[in-house]
This record gives C-alpha cells, structure tokens and sequence, in this order.
C-alpha cells in the first residue's frame, strides 16, 4: 500500500473508532505495514499546550492556537517521513484539514492557514467522516465526556461543519454520512481506499 489516509471530521464523529478498526484490519492484511498517528498529539510539550486552551486553562488568540496546533503536526514530520519510507501506509486521526476548518470558523485567512503546514507530507486519501453538531453533542453527552473550547458551542461546530462540507467540493475529499452504525461506516471506509 504505502498511503497516507487521513481520517476527519467533527468532535465526537467516529474518527478514533474507525482509526482503530482500520489499522486493525489492515494492519492483520499487512502485518507490521501499517502506523497510525493522532492529531493533536497531546503527548508532547507543545501538545501539553493545546490540552490546556481547549481546557480553557490558558488563553492564546486564534492565531497562536493554531499555529500550536500546526507546530503539533511539524514535530511529528520526521517519524511519518520515516514510516513513509520504510513503505508503511500511514493512518492519521485529524491532520493539517482540521486546521483549516477550524481556523477558518475562528475568523482565519484560508491561506494563512495554509502556508502552516506548507511542506508536511501530502495525504492520498482524505476521507471527512460527516455527522451533525447535534449528534456529536449527544454522543458527548451519552458518554459524559466534557465539552473542550472548540465543542463548547453549536453555532462554531455549524461554522465547521459547513467549511469541510464545502471545501471537500474543492480539494478531492471524500464526505461519508456517518451517523450509521460503525460496521456500516467502516465498510464504506474500506470501498473508498480499494481495500474491500
Ligand atoms: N457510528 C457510531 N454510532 C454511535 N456512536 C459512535 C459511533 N462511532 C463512535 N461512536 C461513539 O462516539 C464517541 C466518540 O467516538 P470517537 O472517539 O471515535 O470520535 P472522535 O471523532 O475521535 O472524537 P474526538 O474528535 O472528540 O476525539 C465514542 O463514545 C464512540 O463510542
Ligand atoms: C489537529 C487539529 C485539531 N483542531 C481542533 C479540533 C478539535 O476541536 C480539537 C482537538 O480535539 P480532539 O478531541 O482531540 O479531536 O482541536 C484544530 O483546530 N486544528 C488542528 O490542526
């Protein structure tokens, strides 16, 4: 294989779920082959950072957060290089995308947003897990997670919403409905990477 596959979509839209199931799968088809990576990696310093703005424990203004979250994808950069080359296929759990829809229903210029990750391995397949704000809402609620700044309001995650659905038209991604059930969802995952 050797891709780059990119999962994405709103809070609480399947992404790590299907993340799982698929390096699961492929990673039984092709043993050792595959990696997955998630964004934001929380684990490192700057990711210590990003934890504590969507916690609202620390104010930044739009640019500076996402800026860290670019700055999140950059530290990583030599690790997917590395699995890139040993002819691995790459899972990433949210990438450079999220960025640009999120900025932008932060009030950010498109290709200032851009130019952040101008230089980070390209993706092959992008594929936008689509449900609406309330159902991530009521996935949030049914699971007792707590609401990060980004997931605080329902107007913001419309504004989201709205730029992946419009920006996939432009840039080749692939919308998937996904308030099905897992099973569903993950067999269309697999028929839009030719892996059925
Ligand atoms: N197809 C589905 N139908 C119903 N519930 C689902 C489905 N997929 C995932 N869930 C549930 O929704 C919650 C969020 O799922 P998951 O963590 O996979 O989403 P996510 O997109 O990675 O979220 P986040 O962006 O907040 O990290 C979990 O409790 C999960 O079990
Ligand atoms: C990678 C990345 C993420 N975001 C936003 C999207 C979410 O609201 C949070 C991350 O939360 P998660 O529950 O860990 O998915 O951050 C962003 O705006 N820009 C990015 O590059």
């Amino acid at each position: 294989m050797g891709k780059i596959i990119v999962l994405e979509g709103l809070d609480k839209s399947g992404k790590t779920t299907q993340a799982r199931l698929l390096f699961d799968y492929l990673n039984d088809k092709y043993p050792g082959q595959i990696d997955l990576f998630s964004f934001p990696d929380y684990s490192t310093k700057i990711g210590e950072e990003i934890r504590s703005f969507l916690d609202g424990k620390v104010q930044y203004n739009p640019q500076t957060k996402h800026m860290l979250l670019s700055a999140n994808r950059w530290e990583k950069k030599e690790n997917i290089l590395e699995s890139l080359k040993s002819g691995k296929t790459i899972i990433l759990n949210r990438y450079y995308q999220s960025n640009l829809v999120y900025g932008l229903a932060n009030g950010l210029d498109f290709e200032w947003l851009s130019t952040l990750d101008r230089g980070m391995p390209k993706e092959d397949i992008t594929i936008i897990l689509d449900v609406s704000p309330r159902v991530s809402y009521l996935r949030s609620i049914a699971n007792n997670f707590i609401l990060d700044e980004f997931e605080k309001s329902r107007e913001f995650l419309e504004k989201v919403r709205f730029n992946y659905l419009e920006l996939a038209k432009v840039c080749n991604w692939n919308v998937l409905h996904s308030e099905n059930s897992s099973d569903i969802i993950f067999k269309s995952i697999l028929d839009i990477i030719g892996e059925q």
